[in-house]
């Protein structure tokens, strides 16, 4: 559990109330492909919806989403953006995932101006309480929980080779005399709360064009661009899988909220309990918790009566009773229908 100091004063603790409007806040994830991550997002807009958040998912889709995907999203409430992909300059970087190269497409969401604060959460995070507080947290920062660097991954970095890590800093001291200053704090970017705006957007975009990619995209990127206005929150509210076996002590897991399913072979939809790791019993609960969410039916979204996109969900009355009476008495009813255009 991250040291009281760390958690911003702003954190509210009490319950939510929901102002008659709602500000335009909203969750966002990305995705990419006609792949499975699909399974993931939609598997994020239902445990949202079991929480009874109270603010909407968008959903950032590079072209390659198919149109069945992007309907079965709609289908979950979700609100779908096609956004244009962004590519890091020219490079011979060898990213930790090769895939890691599509990963700077999150930038674009700070375009997404019409909302004035977001909470970007990967397509392989699961909500399991809710944390619309976040959203009140002051204005001006980035938020973000902190990452681990123990995990092979990292072996290419400097970190990894003298065995340090920001999760245990008196473990294995920073070798200031022979590597300088230690590192800045560093933020997992697979959950984050961020201000859309314009001229942040095309200043990133600038930035990006002049800066050298490294192992990992724009996880990096993002920590170097916001490293002036970063603050971290406890890690309840983003649990990289890895830190159950590499910092038990940090981790208190009844009161996680959010669950980041980035180990190697914990992704849900496609685990096999093979990798290393993913035979421990935490993780197999973790595992089942995700699929529980994913088929439960009655948190599929039930578009509101008469209403034409996805948005705060209303209970959608069960019509089928009056229907089952309406057919028994069909008999005796001459509908009513409209004079014929003829
Ligand atoms: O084929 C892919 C790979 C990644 N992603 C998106 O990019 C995010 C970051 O990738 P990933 O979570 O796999 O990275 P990790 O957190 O595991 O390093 C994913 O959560 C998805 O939202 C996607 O949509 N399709
Ligand atoms: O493109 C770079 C990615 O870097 C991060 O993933 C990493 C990081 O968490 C390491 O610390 C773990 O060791 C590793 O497993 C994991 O994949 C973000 O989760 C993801 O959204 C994305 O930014
Ligand atoms: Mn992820």
């Amino acid at each position: 559990m991250a040291p009281p100091e760390l958690v911003p004063t702003s954190v509210k603790t009490a319950p939510f109330t929901k102002p008659a409007t709602l500000p335009r806040r909203a969750y966002v994830t990305f995705l990419a492909g006609n792949g499975d991550y699909v399974k993931g997002v939609v598997g994020l807009a239902k445990g949202l919806r079991k929480v009874k958040s109270a603010y909407p998912l968008v959903v950032a889709v590079l072209p390659d989403v198919p149109e069945d995907h992007r309907r079965i999203l709609e289908s979950q409430g979700c609100i779908v953006r096609e956004i244009e992909p962004v590519y890091p300059p020219e490079n011979q970087t060898q990213f930790a995932m090769a895939y890691y190269v599509i990963n700077y497409s999150k930038l674009r969401i700070w375009e997404f101006v019409e909302y004035s604060k977001m909470i970007y959460l990967d397509g392989d995070i699961q909500v399991y309480d809710n944390i619309d507080h976040l959203f009140d947290l002051a204005e001006g920062n980035f938020y973000a929980v902190m990452d681990c660097f123990c995990e092979k991954t990292w072996s290419d970095t400097p970190q990894y080779k003298v065995g340090y890590c920001q999760q245990c800093p008196e473990r294995v001291k920073w070798p200031t005399a022979e590597l300088g200053p230690p590192p800045a704090l560093y933020f997992n970017a697979g959950m984050f709360v961020f201000e859309p705006n314009l001229s942040t957007y095309h200043d990133l975009l600038r930035t990006l064009k002049v800066t050298t990619p490294t192992s990992f995209a724009e996880q990096d990127f993002l920590n170097m661009y916001f490293k002036n206005i970063y603050k971290p929150i406890p890690l309840v509210y983003n649990l990289v899988l890895a830190m159950l076996w590499r910092h038990p002590e940090n981790v208190e897991l009844d009161k996680v909220k959010v669950v980041h399913y980035c180990a190697t072979g914990s992704k849900p939809w496609r685990y096999t309990g093979k990798e290393e790791n993913m035979q421990r019993d935490d993780i197999k609960m973790l595992i089942k918790k995700w699929w529980d969410i994913y088929n439960d039916e009655s948190l599929d979204y039930k578009k509101p009566i008469g209403s034409a996109v996805g948005g705060v969900q209303a209970e959608a009355v069960n019509m089928q009773p009056f229907i089952d009476a309406l057919s028994k008495a069909a008999g005796r009813v001459k509908y009513v229908t409209a004079p014929s255009a003829a």
